[in-house]
């Protein structure tokens, strides 16, 4: 699959399988092997997912080599602190059953019940993950949902740059400034729940015809769209089919007019991020 270079030189498949809400045993299992039978060579869970254990035996039992697949985890909001962001690490390899992980997030920059002390504490969890890389553990490290106050206070105390900041994106979700000062800071923009756009558009006849034009479904035109954009979406499925629908977008392309036609598309849904 396609891959873009991370400033830390390695290389992020720009599609990944994400496994939030997978929690059925069996959908989750069967969903990573799908995904991975599919095609697909990332897949990103978290602590907070409670699948670790699932996503792990679903690679194993997929059946694809450990070294092809990009593997993710985020460290849980109870886990801030510097030695249970150690511990954490620890323990999500070993319900993963792997010895390392591709890269590590820090879920979300600031945890409920304790908005006061975020700044502290997202430096203290920052080098624990530079403790982690330096041991092997995790081979890339990065954030998630921050914006940019988090990362002005964050980005001066990094001995090691995160390489990606994985953010909700997608048309009406724009996030225009956190993207640009990642950017900035030689992040990759990871985008998460890309087809949230789905229903609405379903409705939407102009949309419909749009994605009709490509000969492409609306969900594969969204997940086009992030990739055109120079991001890496993740998007989820528990059904074989859609899992292969959405991973059939490296063979077109969307026009300078439809990427401004999305990006400028009203959403009336819902702006949790
Ligand atoms: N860092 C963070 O804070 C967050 C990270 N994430 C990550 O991003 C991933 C993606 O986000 P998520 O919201 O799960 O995913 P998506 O945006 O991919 O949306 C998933 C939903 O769309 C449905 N769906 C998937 N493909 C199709 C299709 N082709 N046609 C119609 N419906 C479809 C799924 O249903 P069905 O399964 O029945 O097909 C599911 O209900 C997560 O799984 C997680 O890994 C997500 C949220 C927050
Ligand atoms: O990744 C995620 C999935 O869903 C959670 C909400 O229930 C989010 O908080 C989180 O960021």
């Amino acid at each position: 699959m396609n891959s873009i270079q991370l400033i830390d030189g390695k290389e992020i498949p720009v599609l990944g399988y994400g496994t939030w809400r997978n929690t059925d045993p069996k959908e989750c299992v069967d969903g990573v092997v799908a995904a991975l039978a599919a095609g697909y060579r990332h897949i990103d869970t978290a602590q907070m997912y409670g699948n670790e254990a699932l996503v792990g035996e679903g690679m194993r039992l997929s059946g694809v080599p450990r070294e092809e697949i990009f593997l993710t985890s985020k460290i849980n909001n109870n886990n801030h602190a510097y030695e249970d962001a150690l511990q954490s690490i620890d323990a999500s390899l070993e319900a993963l059953g792997t010895d390392y992980l591709d890269l590590m997030l820090i879920h979300w920059p600031v945890v409920q019940g304790h908005e006061e002390d975020w700044r502290e504490s997202n430096i203290q969890t920052w080098r624990a993950l530079e403790t982690a890389y330096k041991a092997g553990k995790v081979r890339s490290i990065g954030l998630s949902n921050f914006k940019v106050e988090h990362l002005e206070n964050l980005l001066p105390h990094c001995e090691i740059k995160p390489v990606v900041n994985q953010i909700r994106l997608h048309p009406g979700v724009l996030q225009t400034e956190t993207v640009a000062m990642s950017r900035e800071a030689g992040m990759a923009l990871e985008a998460w729940s890309p087809l949230s756009p789905l229903p609405q558009m379903l409705e939407d006849s102009s949309l419909v015809a749009l994605a009709d034009k490509y000969s492409k479904t609306i969900a594969q035109v969204l997940l086009r769209y992030s990739i055109d954009k120079g991001y890496i979406p993740l998007t989820k499925s528990v059904s074989a089919a859609r899992i292969q629908e959405n991973f059939e977008i490296f063979d077109f392309k969307l026009s300078e007019e439809d990427l401004t036609v999305l990006d400028n598309w009203q959403w009336q849904g819902d702006v949790f991020f």
